[in-house]
């Protein structure tokens, strides 16, 4: 089994195989010959970490005149580009082919039965694509394109308004924390003995694990459950809660829990795990479940239950930063910190934790720490509307309030059953369905959950909506081209401004078209 890939900073950087795709990865994003700058005499923002929130900051703030030191202790691009979205959203490509050929036969397409999975070949492509797509996060390109002082070591504060890295002093005006966040740990005996897989290393695997137990029903263990199972593994989810997705819309989760089950993967909800242990080849899960003590055997272990903020060694403390070891550092809704001088963003902090809510975060970081003066022109973490998808087939995308967070407000929910949609039975895609919810007796959309094979491309339209004031009379007269999937949005419109056919306007209609006959 591959280890993990974060060794400590003063060895050269590795990240198993150590194939082209990989040695490109590096070249692009921790170069082995790279010489750190002189410092400047004193930098308008100093950013730690250099992941989406880290690069966003940096390359905003640059891009805009401000002198910036980004300081990086493995490898650029952070989670996203390395251990968490490309080569997870990678992968799930491949199992959707595999998927769309098992089912093929349902569009008259017959196939052999047997589909040829080369898990290698797979995994290969991965670290292509990723390597690919790392040259937008490269060191070269942010030093170059954008004028940022690029550092690669260990930054932690070392007084009031400086950062110490690599034996360098670095001296802010302003500085960013964007250390982002890690595996949680589980604290069940015998795990790390065995030795388990989290999202830093799994994507290192040459291998596919024949019986792959996975531990967390959450965003992680959902979409690789399915990817494994559809490229050809045994997979068992270990789920704590009652269901999966566990924060998104039940019947959201109904429907991936039938679909996992239906593509032979089992599940084990409300799973109490004791302990773990290898047997000879085996790694052995002993666990209760509706009552009854059981054990599993596996190859692989891979356990995703949710994030730690990096708040270690930071030497936050004597800089008058506070933090909580599960929330993170602590930030107001400017994302300033206890230290009117230094800023947070991203995982590190943020309950959000999404590439596209670091990035839309990083915005706020940069207009708030370099251009307001006197707290005038700031802006809030609270003003945005926040999308996040589960890319699992079918994809649960979601957009502003759940009903039952509805914190007193009324609502009436739209809701649009894909089988009803042209386009998804034409599509062999009907489970799914759109829920709009608005306020009661108004247009105004409070929130939304599309359960749709692209639902994370249809659930666009609905964030515009709510980010511009645009209610449901709005998407109703908005032509939606047919037959697509997304006008099942439009159908959810429709069904509001029928509710505005109040018995007195059909009866003005009525008299009104009997008096023209
Ligand atoms: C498997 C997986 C799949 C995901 N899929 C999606 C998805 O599809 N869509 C989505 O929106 N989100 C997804 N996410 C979440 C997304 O990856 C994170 O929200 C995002 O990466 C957070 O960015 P960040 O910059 O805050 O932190 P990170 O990406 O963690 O970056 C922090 C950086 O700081 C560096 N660092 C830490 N401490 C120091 C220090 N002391 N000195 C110098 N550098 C330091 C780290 O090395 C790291 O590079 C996924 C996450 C995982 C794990
Ligand atoms: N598509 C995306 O945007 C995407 C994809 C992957 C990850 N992420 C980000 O990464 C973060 C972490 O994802 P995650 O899946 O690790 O966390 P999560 O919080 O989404 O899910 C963790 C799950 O683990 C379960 N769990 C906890 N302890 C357990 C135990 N002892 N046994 C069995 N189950 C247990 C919880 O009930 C929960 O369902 C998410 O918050 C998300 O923001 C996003």
């Amino acid at each position: 089994m591959s280890q993990a890939v974060f060794p400590p900073t003063d060895q050269p950087i590795s990240v198993p195989p150590m194939d082209r795709y990989n040695q490109e990865l590096i070249e692009n994003l921790h170069p082995p010959d790279w010489s750190n700058p002189e410092p400047a005499p004193c930098y308008n923002l100093v950013v730690i970490g250099a992941g989406t929130a880290g690069l966003v900051t940096a390359a905003g703030a640059a891009l805009l005149g401000a002198k910036v030191a980004l300081v990086e202790k493995h490898l650029m691009g952070g989670d996203c580009t390395n251990v968490g979205c490309v080569p997870s959203k990678t992968m799930i490509r491949s199992a959707r082919v595999v998927a769309d050929i098992k089912y093929a036969e349902k569009f008259g397409v017959g196939t052999s039965h047997y589909v040829d999975i080369d898990f290698p070949a797979v995994m290969e492509r991965l670290r292509r694509i990723r390597a690919a797509i790392s040259l937008h996060d490269s060191a070269k390109r942010f030093q170059q394109e954008f004028g940022v002082d690029v550092f690669f070591g260990n930054a932690c504060f070392s007084g009031r308004n400086t950062v110490e890295v690599a034996q360098k002093t670095l001296r802010f005006k302003k500085a960013v924390i964007a250390t982002g966040s890690s595996p949680k740990k589980l604290s069940i005996p015998g795990l790390e003995e065995v030795q388990y897989l989290t999202n830093e290393n799994v994507f290192s695997l040459t291998r596919r694990p024949n019986r792959l137990a996975v531990i967390g029903g959450g965003y992680i263990g959902c979409e690789l459950a399915q990817t494994f199972r559809r490229l050809g593994s045994e997979v068992i989810l270990l789920q704590k809660g009652s269901h999966l997705l566990g924060r998104e819309d039940a019947d959201a989760a109904a429907i991936i829990q039938k679909t996992f089950v239906r593509e032979g993967m089992q599940l084990i909800l409300e799973a109490n795990i004791h302990h773990v242990e290898r047997q000879d080849v085996n790694k052995v899960i002993y666990y209760e479940a509706n009552g009854k003590q059981n054990q599993l055997y596996v190859d692989e272990i891979l356990v995703g239950v949710g994030r730690s903020p990096n708040v270690e060694n930071l030497n936050l403390e004597s800089v008058g930063v506070k933090y909580d070891k599960q929330k993170g550092v602590i930030v107001d809704d400017y994302l300033q910190t206890t230290n009117p001088r230094i800023y947070a963003v991203g995982d590190v902090c943020m309950e959000w934790k999404f590439t596209h809510a670091a990035d839309a975060a990083a915005r706020i970081v940069v207009q708030n720490a370099l251009f307001s003066v006197l707290g005038l022109g700031r802006k809030k973490l609270s003003s945005l509307t926040m999308p996040w998808c589960t890319y699992t087939d079918p994809e649960v995308a979601h957009v502003g309030m759940y009903p039952e967070q509805n914190q007193g407000i009324e609502i009436d929910t739209y809701y649009i059953p894909l089988n009803e949609v042209d386009r998804a039975i034409i599509d062999g895609e009907p489970e799914g369905f759109v829920k709009v919810h608005v306020k009661k007796g108004t247009d105004k959309i409070l929130g939304a959950t599309i359960v749709a094979r692209h639902a994370g491309e249809i659930i666009n339209e609905i964030t515009l909506a709510m980010t511009n004031n645009l209610g449901m009379k709005a998407i109703a007269k908005t032509i939606h081209p047919y037959p697509t999937q997304a006008e099942a949005i439009r159908k959810a419109a429709d069904a509001y401004n029928r509710t505005r056919l109040t018995p007195l306007v059909k009866k003005i209609t009525s008299s009104w078209l009997s008096w023209q006959r």
